[in-house]
């Protein structure tokens, strides 16, 4: 219905049309509120409440069937009094997820200019609507220039079927998620599961009909699956006031009460959804940092996957919403629903907290291990600072040393194996068939001057510290002993330059490790010819000899960095993090 302010609606008419004007010269743009709740809940009472109410405010009040995804050719349906108007979505090609999103959002902008602007919008749906399809179809990108933009999606509970519903839900309702629950093992969902966790107000109505302590045990269900959504209760859908539990609820531009949460900690009151708590650092506004997190996000919310193992969670991810401060002092702010997320600037509500030097983030969904996601996230992150320490570490040693006399060639290939209990290793050996080691530097120099040296990092389980502290003793030795061999470099840089990286790699060595350990994949990085040519990713670049040993130093630094970081992202870095937050540590911050 489209609701005025139920007096001097006419003599107002023409103020607001200016105001209208006015506002389309400003492009003020209209909130809308998702409005759900299991069949019966109270909606259509709440809508009648409101429409009745002098608040003093524009609201239309839409009702829409996207949720009825057998039947999407539907109008929205606009009373205006005794008028009712319809507004039908045109659909473009009948798929659901390609068209619905511009059609949804582009009924309603024509719908205004029609029937002039309005302050508020209320999108009422089915009582068997899952929010997680229609609040993305409202969430528009700014750069689309839409009029409208989702406020936030309120649920009605009724508290006296609200857990049969959860726990106990019939045959139809079982049918509607059946979708969500294919390929899914444990607790199955109910439609009253998806309402709640993508709530961002839950209105707990019809509480005459509850004793004290139903209300309390209704309450508390309805926590444990949403822990970051407003609660109200309500007789006959009588909200305590429209603000802030309709109406300019701001669920997706702010993060609220993240923090709030993330102190109560998190429930398993629920079988099916919860809500979980992630704590994170303060995070470089860069690629170690702020795309990192956001590679990890895609990976969980689209992916559903954990990217530090690969492994698939079987989980899913309805909302999340988290607080991220940068190492610059400025805040971010992240917002999801299902697979849509975004990392933005915090508005001036939430920068408050702008200072604090770690951030939140909370997840609600399905199947949540908190402690399996904090690590997830921690060894992803962790990765990167673990490769800053790296390079500054290397980058210390590397002008002392500049590594004038590469030798005839150094190559780095990183193995990454997947076995949980294997341990760090570094293999430097020549030829492949002999190990360096600091006992016998003097056959490892006999050799080195008859073929590549070759370098191999088996990264696993273990912490990086003793295999950097291993590369760290082989750079100094190759820089500090040995002696230039500038024939055999010539010759060898022509040959290498010539044949590509196979004729690099001695396919003795490649035997040897694979035979001591099975490996989930071997990935060559990059190889660097002491005469000043370096092959990285097949690439060939031949160097200015005369600048050889400072360039030989940065590209040594880069492809460390690269070969760590293809090493790290396929590995399982168990016991990583427990040693980096050792006290005093080599490495500890
Ligand atoms: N006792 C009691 N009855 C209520 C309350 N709120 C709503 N009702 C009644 O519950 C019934 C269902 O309410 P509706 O507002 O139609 O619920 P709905 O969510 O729109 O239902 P659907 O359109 O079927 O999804 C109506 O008979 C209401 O009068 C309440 O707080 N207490």
């Amino acid at each position: 219905m489209l609701v005025s302010t139920g007096e001097g609606s006419k003599e107002d008419s023409s103020i607001d049309r200016i105001k209208s004007d006015l506002s389309d010269t400003t492009l003020t743009k209209v909130p809308i509120t998702i409005v759900t709740g299991y069949l019966g809940a109270g909606k259509t009472t709440l809508m009648n409440y409101i429409t009745t109410a002098h608040h003093g405010k524009r609201i239309a009040v839409i009702l829409n069937e996207f949720g009825d995804s057998s039947d999407i050719e539907k109008s929205l349906t606009v009373n205006q009094g005794d008028q009712q108007v319809e507004e039908w979505l045109e659909l473009g090609n009948g798929c659901i997820c390609c068209s619905v999103k511009d059609a949804g959002v582009n009924a309603i902008e024509s719908l205004m200019e029609k029937r002039g602007n309005f302050d508020y919008i209320l999108l009422e749906t089915t009582g068997l609507a899952d929010p997680g399809n229609i609040a993305p179809l409202f969430w528009v990108d700014d750069g689309l220039g839409s009029t409208i933009y989702l406020d936030g999606v309120v649920t009605l509970v009724d508290a006296r079927n609200l857990l049969r519903s959860l726990d106990d839900p019939s045959e139809q309702e079982q049918e509607e998620v059946k979708l969500e629950n294919e390929g899914h093992q444990g607790p199955h969902l109910t439609t009253a599961h998806l309402q709640i966790s993508h709530a961002d107000v839950v209105v707990v109505n019809k509480t005459d009909l509850v004793t004290v302590a139903e209300l309390e045990a209704v309450k508390t269900r309805v926590r444990s699956i949403n822990g970051l959504a407003k609660l109200h209760v309500t007789e006959h859908a009588r909200v305590p006031s429209l603000d802030g539990v309709l109406l300019d609820l701001h669920a997706y531009d702010a993060v609220g009460d993240v923090d709030g949460f993330a102190a109560k900690g998190h429930s398993h009151l629920d079988p099916a959804i919860s809500t979980i708590t992630l704590r994170i650092p303060a995070l470089e506004d860069g690629e170690e940092g702020l795309e990192r997190l956001d590679a990890w996000l895609r990976g969980v919310c689209w992916e559903g996957m954990f990217s530090d193992t690969g492994e698939k969670g079987g989980f899913d991810v309805h909302r999340i919403k988290g607080r991220i401060p940068l190492t610059d002092g400025k805040l971010k702010i992240l917002q999801g629903v299902r697979e849509v997320f975004d990392l933005t600037d915090a508005v001036t509500n939430d920068t408050a907290n702008g200072a604090s030097t770690e951030g939140k983030i909370v997840v609600i969904g399905r199947g949540l291990n908190a402690a399996r996601w904090q690590k997830s996230l921690d060894t992803w992150l962790c990765i990167a600072s673990l490769l800053n320490r790296l390079l500054e570490s290397v980058g210390i040693f590397a002008p002392l040393q500049p590594l004038r006399n590469l030798g005839p060639g150094l190559s780095f290939r990183a193995q990454a194996s997947l076995q949980q209990e294997a341990r760090t290793e570094l293999h430097h050996g020549i030829c492949g068939s002999h190990v360096i080691t600091d006992q016998e530097p003097a056959s490892a120099l006999a050799q080195f001057h008859l073929q590549p040296v070759k370098v191999i990092l088996h990264v696993n389980a273990e912490p990086f510290l003793q295999l950097l502290q291993d590369l760290r003793v082989l750079l100094l030795r190759i820089s500090r002993k040995l002696p230039a061999r500038i024939q055999d470099r010539q010759a060898v840089q022509h040959q290498r330059a010539l044949g590509g990286v196979h004729e690099l790699l001695h396919p003795g060595a490649q035997e040897l490790v694979v035979r001591q350990q099975p490996v989930a994949g071997v990935v060559p990085v990059a190889q660097v010819l002491g005469d000043g040519a370096a092959l990285v990713d097949d690439h060939v670049a031949i160097l200015d000899g005369g600048k050889l040993a400072e360039r030989a130093a940065g590209l040594v630094l880069e492809l460390l960095r690269r070969l760590v970081l293809d090493a790290v992202r396929k590995v399982n870095l168990v016991g990583h993090l427990e040693l980096l937050e050792q006290p005093g540590g080599p490495y500890a911050a």
